[in-house]
Parts: structure tokens; sequence; C-alpha cells
């Protein structure tokens, strides 16, 4: 049952990670204000969430089955809200796809777009007519720092994540005459199955095409410094569903949410030179000459970064 006060919220991803920890949170909001449609694809997934929500299961969260990569399973799902409306859109569902070019199927890298860009599009297209209809409406989608910029060997998921940003930046626009509110929430990386994936899938996969000195870079460089990113900056989920409440709770939510003030620098540089020669010579640098030493340099960047890039995230205090 949904109380009329209370807003309808509508997450896609729930099985795990991210989407799990923010259904969590909001359905367990102590003044009750929200009303979460938690979705996933399977719902033989649903154990993990359902334990974690405990007696707010059934009371201010509910389940339903929802895959971003079907028209039929969005609108039923959509469909299936009756009496009520969305009033907020979090479109987290997600994939990762980490690896040399040369190696990737092309059917491999669509998966990837299907997913992360036309699965919220679906979304999005199927809830805004009538968010627009009521003048009112908030719409999340969980982007990435990779949709800002760029990291080698992740240039298939960061394109999906760029398209993305400037889908939305366009929308954000026109949205804006009908008080209907878009917010991006740009994760740095976060320890979440969508890790784990890839560490196992590294595992398996034998990059066929690849030239050796490629496949040096990627496997010796990339891929224990990656490890090192993660162990140094690395965010817990919860963090990032409390950054993402904090938006939703805003009284002027920004368009762009960094998470992550020690990756701040790396967006930064990008704007400090729009012509892209600082940020792709820096980050050449950070990888090829500085790799093993990163995890040090994060330590240091909690110390170094600067109040001003720290004011330009969401704390999740
Ligand atoms: N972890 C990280 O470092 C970062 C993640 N992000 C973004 O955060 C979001 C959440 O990822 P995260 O929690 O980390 O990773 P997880 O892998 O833990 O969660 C991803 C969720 O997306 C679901 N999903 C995948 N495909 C579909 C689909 N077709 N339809 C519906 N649900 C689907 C998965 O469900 P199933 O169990 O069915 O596979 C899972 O519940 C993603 O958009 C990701 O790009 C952004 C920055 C950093
Ligand atoms: C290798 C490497 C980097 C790696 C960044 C990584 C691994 C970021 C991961 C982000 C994730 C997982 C986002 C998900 O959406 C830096 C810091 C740019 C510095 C230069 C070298």
């Amino acid at each position: 049952m949904v109380c009329p006060e209370q807003k309808v919220v509508l997450i896609t991803g729930c099985s795990s990670g991210i989407g799990l920890k923010m259904a969590v949170m909001l359905a367990k909001d102590k003044k009750k204000r929200y009303h979460v449609i938690a979705t996933m694809r399977d719902l033989k997934q649903k154990d993990k969430l359902v334990e974690a929500a405990g007696d707010a299961h059934g009371k201010t969260l509910s389940l339903a089955v929802l895959d971003v990569c079907s028209d039929e399973s969005v609108k039923q799902c959509i469909d299936g809200i009756k009496d009520r409306h969305v009033d907020i859109l979090i479109n987290n569902a997600g994939i990762g796809l980490v690896g040399p070019v040369e190696s990737i199927p092309i059917e491999e890298m669509k998966r990837v777009f299907e997913t992360n860009f036309f699965g919220v599009i679906r979304m999005i297209k199927e809830v805004m007519p009538e968010m627009k209809r009521r003048r009112g409406g908030h719409i999340i989608v969980v982007s990435s720092v990779m949709g800002l910029q760029g990291v080698a060997f992740n240039d298939v998921y960061s394109a999906s994540k760029f398209a993305m940003e400037g889908f939305c930046e366009s929308l954000a626009i026109q949205l804006f005459k009908f008080n209907v509110t878009l917010s991006m929430i740009e994760p740095g990386p976060v320890h979440t199955e969508f890790e784990v994936k890839m560490i196992q899938d590294m595992g398996q996969k034998e990059f066929p095409g690849t030239d050796p000195d490629t496949l040096h870079s990627f496997k010796d460089l990339y891929l224990p410094t990656a490890v090192n990113i993660f162990e140094g900056y690395g965010q817990s989920p919860e963090e990032v569903a409390r950054c993402t409440k904090k938006v939703i709770e805003s009284s002027r939510p920004r368009f762009r949410n960094l998470t992550n003030s020690l990756y701040s620098p790396i967006v930064a540089l990008k704007y400090a030179d729009e012509t892209g020669t600082l940020s792709i010579r820096t980050i050449y640098h950070m990888l090829y000459n500085l790799g093993p030493l990163l995890h040090v340099c994060a330590t240091a960047m909690k110390y170094l970064t600067c109040g001003c890039l720290r004011r330009r995230t969401v704390s999740p205090n």
C-alpha cells in the first residue's frame, strides 16, 4: 500500500551493489517519505535485497521485474504501477566492459550500449511524459566519472556513459521548462559486483587479436593499477546511496554530482584545458610512469585535494 503523501521511487538494477543499497536506504527513511519499487531482471536474485530491507519489505519497499533491455518488460512494469505515478526514477542498472578494443566483439559492445544507454532512454521515455504532464518529478541517472573523462582500456564503457551525459545534458534543458529535474550521479570506483565481475572476467578472457605491446600495457600496467585505484580510491555502495539520497532531498539539486573527492582532480584537468592535451598526457604519465606509485598517491591526494574541489562533490556524510 502506497500512502498518498509518500513519493514513489522506482530503481533499476536492485539485485546488488549501489541499486540494492539505494533501495534499502530510501525504504528505511526515518520519516517514511518514500515508497520504493525495487526492480531487477530476475526475481530469483531478490534474497540479498529482501534480507537487507528487513521489515521495510512489503511496507515501504515492493519488488518488481524489470529488464532495461526489453521494451515489453519496461512497459509491463510501469503499467503495473496502478493508480500512482513514479515521482523519482533512479536509472542505476548498468554493466562494465574492460579490455583492448581489438579483442572485443562488436556484439559485446552493443550489449553495453543496449544496457547503459538505450536502457536508460527506454525508462525515461516511459516515465517522462507523465512527469511533464504533472509538471514535476526527478530523474536520476547513475553515470560515472568515466562519463566525464575516458580511461585507457575502458573505451566502450566510457563511451556508453559519455553518450548518456550528452543525452541527459540536452534533455535537462528541455525538462527545466516542465519543472522536471534531471540529476547525474558520477561515482568513481565503488566496491560492488561490478569490480568482482571485472576481476573474474579478466581471469577468463584471452584477448585474441591484440598485439603484444598492447597486451603488456593492459595486463601488466592497467590491471594492477586499476586494482590499486579500487583499493586506494574505492567507495562503498552505501556512500554512493547516501550521496544520492542527499541529491533527491536537496531543494536545488545540481545536474552533475561527483561522489568521490579523490577523483575530482582528474575530472578538473579536463575543464582546466578544453583542448584535451593536459588530461590525456597526465593520465598517460600516471598509467605508464607512475602506475605502481598510485596507491601511495591516493593517500597523498586525500590531503592534497583542496577545499574548492571537495566542495564540488556531494559528501556522503
Ligand atoms: N562499481 C563501480 O565502480 C561503479 C559503478 N557505476 C555504475 O553504477 C551502476 C550500478 O553498478 P554497481 O552497483 O556498481 O554494479 P552491480 O554489478 O553490483 O549492479 C548492477 C545492477 O544492474 C543490473 N542489471 C544489469 N543489466 C540489467 C538489465 N538489462 N536490466 C536490469 N538490470 C540490469 C544487475 O542485475 P543482474 O543481477 O540481473 O545482473 C545489477 O543489479 C551502473 O550503472 C554502473 O555503471 C558507476 C561508477 C563506478
Ligand atoms: C588506470 C588509471 C586510472 C584508473 C582509473 C580507474 C580504474 C577508474 C575506475 C572507475 C570506475 C570503475 C568507474 C565506473 O563507472 C586513473 C585514476 C585515471 C589514473 C591513471 C591510470
